[in-house]
């Protein structure tokens, strides 16, 4: 059976113009075309060892390295939409991230025109990956506008707006431009991610599985945008699972994949007249796509039986009937038409805007993402709450003998919630956004340095509000000193605290990939930190005593003590100060901070204790942005 196009309602895709045809603004409409062919692409991967397992008895050891493309060879032209066919697991999304440069291979080719891929071509290309990853916070308009500052180098502003306007209007994403990424449906999703992808005009669209998660009418439109993009000239090379068949029909080439193996690479229409003279023919009105799966996809246990023959058989007469040579001998002609897209690419800097453009863009974005983020009426309750509360727990202390242990009771409280919260939460919130920069790094928007300066300088204040807001109630309802300089003080230890804490935190979370490993580590890391924080036990096993050098809650604590006691305690005869009061003359005298400080076991001077703080907080700041640079990425094939 021919597939027709279907005529029905194409829904939200619907009649989407071609992106960047229009002259709206001063930006040059993009005029590259390019073919991307690949000869022989052999990819192999190796497994990490699994965890051990309760069950086997084997231990873990050292796995096989797994070929999982194995000589691929096609091409596709500008105005062109190839489609990536085959079951899961069958490589496609291993074959664009190689097309993409973002995965390297073991052996072949890939060129652009006639020049070999190389980092610099990725200016030219966009990848819709199969994840939608956002800053969910952020608006379409903001996400979209976001991108255009950073990637869109030699426009005014107003110009970068208007190209974000023009795409908005274009993939129907206006009527939900102030919408908030996380509320949008996953349609909009889908479109604002491949918007942002659209924004630096590419001459090659890469896309991963855009239909899934789509209904079939928004899947339908979505072919029709892409259909548009190859008629502007570029070329359009997207995986896809299951089409209808009227998607499949539209396709101008389909490579069909199985285990990481051509089985066929020409026409949709070739395709299904080539499976009919392998001796299976597609059913009277049959989907010609769901008939081709159904040849490829073999059930999980039935490996060795008729289905995994067939694909077999597949396989084996894609690579020794000649289909390949044929196509191999296409490649080399398709590549060779047009001129390298190199001239005056590769002279361009690597970056689209400058540093200082990266890290006013970033620190935009940064602070308005954190912005809604942290301030929400739930935190400001935790807060204000929280300081109430221990306020009331701990409401007018005396500075006598006998309030002693409940005010460094209240220090200590002081010091560990708002460090433990700032530590979890940069722990947990770090790894979803550094999936989001691995993915924006990888298409070249800006350097790891500029979005990690842009980090500190705009989340550090918003994120001490709110240990701020809860120590200015709790600390003047507790009545710790009434001296307003000593309030000062202690509040800035504390914050220097909160941000100690939020660089382990970060730490943790760039350098444990994991998040069960990480929730984990952050457990051990905090909780030994707090217990050698100096609260708890004084005098600490010598096996384990450098664990207080590592601690911030130890810093912050002793600082706080002495600050906090400034102005001496009054001996009221509850003995809680042992000799020192003896010493000054027992009750009714003073006995003073230095004192009490070494009383409770204090260590080091308040600059002493401030300036390790401000050591940790670099430190581990600095720690985490190695590790970042030394994860080149989360991809599979990184
Ligand atoms: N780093 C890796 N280590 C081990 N196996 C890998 C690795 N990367 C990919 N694979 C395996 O390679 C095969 C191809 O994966 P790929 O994601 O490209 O398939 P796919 O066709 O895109 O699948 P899907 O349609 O489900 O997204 C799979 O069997 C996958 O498990």
């Amino acid at each position: 059976m021919t597939p027709k196009p279907e005529q029905s309602d194409v829904g939200e895709f619907h009649d989407i113009e071609l992106v960047h045809n229009g002259a709206a603004s001063k930006h040059v409409p993009n005029k590259t075309t390019i073919v991307v062919a690949f000869t022989g692409l052999k990819k192999v991967v190796t497994p990490p060892p699994p965890p051990p397992s309760l069950i086997s008895s084997t231990p873990p050891g050292a796995q096989a390295p797994k070929e999982i493309l194995s000589n691929v060879s096609g091409y596709a032209n500008p105005g062109e939409v190839l489609a990536l066919m085959g079951p899961s697991g069958s490589g496609k999304t291993t074959l664009l991230d190689c097309l993409s440069n973002r995965g390297g291979v073991a052996e072949g080719r890939i060129t652009l025109n006639s020049a070999p891929l190389q980092k610099h071509h990725k200016r030219l290309m966009a990848y819709v990956t199969q994840e939608d990853l956002f800053f969910n916070h952020l608006t379409v308009f903001d996400q979209l506008l976001y991108t255009a500052l950073l990637r869109l180098g030699g426009l005014t502003r107003k110009e970068k707006v208007a190209e974000v306007n023009k795409i908005l209007a274009q993939l129907k994403l206006t009527k939900c431009r102030d919408t908030p990424i996380m509320l949008i449906s996953g349609g909009e999703k889908k479109r604002t991610n491949i918007g942002s992808e659209l924004l630096t005009d590419p001459s090659v669209v890469l896309l991963d599985e855009p239909t899934s998660g789509l209904d079939s009418t928004s899947a339908v439109g979505l072919m029709h945008t892409l259909r548009s993009l190859a008629s502007a000239g570029k070329t359009v090379i997207t995986s896809i699972h299951q089409p209808s068949s009227a998607t499949f029909a539209s396709f101008d080439r389909v490579m069909l994949l199985a285990d990481g193996h051509v089985v066929y690479f020409g026409t949709p229409s070739g395709s299904l007249g080539y499976m009919e003279g392998k001796g299976h023919p597609c059913p009277q009105g049959y989907n010609g796509a769901d008939h081709i799966m159904d040849l490829l996809v073999v059930e999980e246990g039935h490996e060795d039986g008729r289905g995994d023959t067939v694909r077999r058989d597949l396989i084996d007469s894609w690579d020794n009937e000649g289909s390949k040579k044929m196509v191999e001998a296409r490649v080399g002609e398709a590549s060779a038409v047009l001129p390298p897209p190199e001239a005056g690419e590769k002279a361009r800097s690597k970056w689209n805007v400058s540093y200082i453009t990266q890290l006013k863009v970033l620190t935009h974005r940064c602070m308005r993402n954190s912005r809604s983020a942290i301030f929400t009426p739930l935190n400001f309750i935790k807060s204000a709450g929280l300081g109430l509360i221990s306020g009331f727990i701990w409401l007018d202390m005396a500075p006598t003998e006998s309030w002693v242990d409940d005010r460094n009771g209240f220090i200590f409280f002081a010091v560990t919630f708002w460090t433990f919260d700032s530590m979890f939460t940069a722990m947990m919130s770090f790894p979803p956004e550094r999936a989001i920069i691995f993915k924006e790094r990888a298409s070249g928007s800006y350097r790891l340095s500029s979005y990690f300066f842009a980090k500190t300088i705009s989340e550090a204040p918003l994120r001490l509000t709110l240990p701020f807001t809860f120590l200015t109630i709790s600390y003047w309802m507790s009545t710790l000193n009434m001296s307003f300089t000593v309030f000062l003080s202690f509040m800035c230890v504390q914050l220097l605290c909160v941000l100690a804490g939020e660089s382990v935190g970060l730490l943790i979370g760039a350098t444990v990939m994991d998040s069960e490993k990480a929730m984990v580590t952050a457990t051990l890391v905090s909780l030994s930190q707090m217990l050698s924080g100096g609260f708890f036990a004084r005098r600490i096993g010598d096996g384990v005593r450098w664990l207080q050098f590592l601690s911030p809650f130890k810093f912050s604590y002793h600082a706080s003590l002495r600050i906090a006691y400034e102005g001496g305690v009054l001996c009221d005869g509850s003995n809680l100060l042992g000799s020192y009061c003896a010493i000054v003359g027992g009750p009714g005298n003073i006995v003073g901070a230095g004192e009490v400080y070494e009383h409770f076991g204090g260590q080091g001077t308040v600059g002493f204790n401030v300036g390790m703080l401000v050591v940790m907080s670099v430190a581990c700041r600095v720690g985490a942005y190695v590790m970042l640079r030394r994860m080149k990425g989360e991809g599979r094939h990184a």
